[in-house]
């Protein structure tokens, strides 16, 4: 019923268009007569042709999808991060927290090539997308040589303390404006964890507040700057990010377009849902989708993916982080599929964050089936286990292996 309504209330479509059903299902239609004259006793006739044909998608294939936010960490647990990367992205912009954090194009330098070692037996074509770590001592002149470099991207600001390894931080942003104007003269990107950290400032009003309080000003002082807004949690930052100008734009995570506070707290705590910005209330997760799914360039994959073994997670003061790197594009696709929307994520996953990095988009591409799959109970993360989200239960999409 709801198929006929949806194709009596649009114009004609054509083969190849889709439409979301008032269930939510997206329909692919594939038209088996040619198409008929316009005209109300045409259209009738075109729907029910259609009707009988549309079907729920069930294989999608799109561009090779790239992530714009990860965590592959370091030493002996680059071999596991690198080799769930390379499955099937082809690029990623990787997190410069590392323990000391990586503040210039010299040590990115050097955590390039321990990545590249790590990559190299994997035989697949990975990109590390590099990044600095921007502190209260980053000058123009290292924003320069980055700029110049060929492989860092963007510098990133975690407020002092706001995450995990981010105590080197910057605590003074105004201080920073100088660094900021170089940034934006050498069109290098920002990008934010935006979380004020203010003890007095409730943790789930901590994103709301930064971009009143930080993110806003930067915005209007800065215009050239490109800016991304790190796994964004809230419809506030949707709203932001959404009215501002095409220089500003956001990552979202699959972890918070699948969950949110009440998987985490209800029925008991499940400490591998803890990360930072923390999940959000339902409402705000509506929002995640709405945005991701809006078809917006703004909004692309930026997966977050931040492995802490297993142990640091369950203990009395567990560490922030979610692994989803082994399932990534798979987590992305339940996330749309349950909004009927899987025409949308090409563009979230594999078109705007390279469109926005200003790189060539990839020229392959992966194919996704709708099959269930285990996830394994645990996985290696060097020498410790590490629980990766949904940790023996089932993915409900799976990239076809080659
Ligand atoms: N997201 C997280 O909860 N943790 C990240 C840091 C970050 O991205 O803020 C990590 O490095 O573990
Ligand atoms: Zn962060
Ligand atoms: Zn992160």
């Amino acid at each position: 019923m709801d198929v006929l309504t949806a194709c009596l209330s649009t114009a004609l479509p054509a083969a190849g268009d889709g439409f979301r059903s008032a269930t939510g299902q997206y329909y692919e239609i594939r038209l088996a007569v040619p198409r008929p004259d316009p005209g109300p006793q045409g259209v009738i006739a075109c729907a029910l042709s259609q009707a009988a044909r549309h079907r729920p998608v069930t294989e999608l294939t799109i561009t090779r999808p790239d992530d714009w936010h990860v965590h592959l960490r370091d030493g002996a647990a680059l071999p596991d991060t690198c080799r769930d990367m390379a499955r099937y992205f082809g690029r990623a912009i990787v997190m410069p927290n590392l323990t000391p954090p990586v503040t210039t194009v010299a040590d990115a330098t050097a955590y390039r090539e321990r990545i590249q070692a790590a990559m190299a037996g994997l035989g697949r074509q990975f990109e590390p997308l590099m990044t600095l770590y921007l502190t209260d001592r980053t000058t123009a002149e290292e924003v320069q040589r980055a700029a110049d470099s060929e492989f860092v991207h963007a510098i990133k600001l975690y407020p002092a303390g706001a995450t995990t390894n981010s105590a080197a931080g910057v605590a003074d942003l105004a201080g920073l404006y100088p660094t900021l104007e170089a940034m934006e003269k050498h069109d290098l990107p920002l990008l934010v964890h935006g979380e004020v950290t203010d003890r007095g400032i409730d943790i789930f009003d901590r994103e709301a507040v930064f971009i009143e309080r930080h993110l806003a000003p930067i915005v209007q002082r800065f215009p050239g700057l490109r800016v991304v807004l790190e796994h964004i949690t809230t419809a506030d930052a949707a709203a932001f990010v959404g009215q501002a100008p095409a220089n500003v734009a956001a990552t979202i995570t699959a972890h918070h377009l699948l969950l949110n506070r009440n998987d985490m707290l209800v029925g008991g705590i499940r400490p591998h849902y803890y990360c930072l910005p923390i999940l959000k209330r339902d409402t705000h997760q509506q929002a995640l989708l709405q945005a991701a799914t809006s078809g917006s360039p703004k909004f692309f994959l930026g997966t977050d993916s931040a492995p802490h073994a297993t142990n640091a997670k369950e203990s009395p003061c567990g560490c922030a982080g979610v692994y989803t790197a082994h399932a990534a594009i798979e987590l992305y696709a339940e996330a749309f599929d349950s909004q009927g929307a899987l025409d949308r994520l090409e563009g979230f996953a594999s078109h705007f964050g390279t469109d926005f990095y200003g790189l060539p988009r990839n020229s392959d591409r992966i194919t996704l089936v709708k099959q269930d799959w285990q996830v394994p109970a645990s996985l290696p993360l060097g020498d410790a286990p590490l629980t990766p989200m949904r940790a023996a239960e089932t993915v409900g999409w799976q990239v076809r292996e080659d």
